[in-house]
């Protein structure tokens, strides 16, 4: 099966947010508007069964595109689709029948758990506002056992009565999932949902997402800067630079074979032992040479927004910006360099 034969849940295209620029005394004798461009003219599509992996350094806008699927913030520009229907909810029922279908998991379960109450409290507080909770006190039992299961906290009865603090980072986390499992959801949106776990318990999390996907048909959107873990856990890998995708296409191919100098540098910067065979192959040409830092996204460079620190750079890139090229059937990425072989 390839990545685009499954049912869509959520798309988004030319999704954008520019964030004012909070301003200071000069500023406001100017007529400038200052913004941010967090995020430009983003396309994503998640399918039911399937990981999308978001990739990209921190500040290139991943959780902005999260937040904004999760109708968290309001966007500049652009169309999200809920199986082909465009959504723009801010609060209210409408909002919560969204939340019904697209649940968000954070980064920090610590900070997303209140430390004051219980797992039972949190999951049974979740499964009500859901109306899910059943019409007696043994049907939530049955339920808040059932979520507990489902996120591999067993026996339950161990779990319902701790406390936040009371439970390791891969409990807590798992709370959270099963928490956003209350909502009965068809998408989840994961940002960053193993970075302040313990190295060793990621895997275990990311193993748990997983059976999840496959046992309730999820859509997953999971968010990080790992680009190792996406070729482990995500079906498609979409790659975003200061506010931009600049490449997408099947985890395999992105990550074993990526085309944009960006991806190659993220790549390098996170050794993967699987490649270390390949040293000397043309397309793992050195992009060391092109440290430095991101740009600035109140005034990003005009063309490709790479091509300040790029190798590759020719004087197109700075003045124009490249069109997605499409380089096989399951890979694309947006730079000149792939103009002449996508003709
Ligand atoms: N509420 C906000 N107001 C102004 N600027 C913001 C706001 N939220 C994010 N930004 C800016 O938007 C850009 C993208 O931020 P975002 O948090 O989406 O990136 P990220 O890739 O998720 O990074 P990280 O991995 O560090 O969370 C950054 O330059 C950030 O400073």
């Amino acid at each position: 099966m390839t990545v685009t034969d499954t049912e869509v849940v959520l798309e988004a295209e030319g999704l954008t947010k520019h964030f004012p620029v909070r301003r200071g005394v000069r500023d406001l004798l100017s007529k400038d508007r200052k913004v941010v461009h967090a995020v430009d003219d983003i396309q994503l599509t998640l399918r039911r069964g399937r990981v999308t992996a978001l990739v990209g350094e921190s500040g290139s806008g991943k959780s902005t595109v999260a937040r904004l699927l999760a109708q968290l913030y309001g966007r500049t520009s652009g169309d999200i689709r809920l199986h082909g229907d465009s959504v723009t909810v801010r609060g209210g029922r409408r909002f919560r029948a969204y939340c019904r279908r697209v649940q968000m998991i954070f980064q920090d379960p610590f900070a997303s758990l209140n430390p004051t109450h219980t797992v039972r409290y949190h999951l049974t507080r979740a499964l009500k506002i859901h109306g899910r909770a059943g019409t007696s006190a043994a049907e939530l039992e049955e339920n808040l056992r059932d979520l507990l299961l489902r996120v591999q906290l067993t026996p339950p009865e161990r779990y319902l009565d701790k406390f936040p603090h009371e439970l390791s980072g891969g409990q807590r986390q798992r709370v959270s999932i099963a928490r956003a499992l209350g909502a009965d959801p068809e998408a989840l949106l994961a940002d960053e949902p193993v970075s302040m776990l313990d190295v060793s318990i990621r895997l275990g999390v990311l193993n748990l997402l997983r059976d999840l996907k496959e046992r309730l048909n999820l859509a997953i959107l999971y968010i990080t800067h790992d680009i190792a873990s996406a070729r482990y856990f995500a079906d498609e890998t979409l790659v975003m630079y200061a506010g931009r995708m600049v490449e997408g296409g099947s985890s395999e191919t992105v990550t074993q074979n990526p085309a944009h100098p960006y991806t190659r540098l993220l790549i390098e910067s996170a050794p993967d032992p699987d490649r270390l065979d390949r040293v000397g192959d043309p397309r793992e040409a050195p992009e060391d040479e092109a440290g430095g830092e991101p740009p600035s996204l109140i005034a990003p460079p005009s063309g490709c927004r790479f091509h300040p620190r790029c190798i590759h750079a020719m004087p197109k890139c700075s003045t124009e910006l490249p069109p997605r090229f499409e380089l096989s059937s399951n890979q694309w990425a947006a730079c000149w360099l792939y103009e002449e072989a996508a003709r």
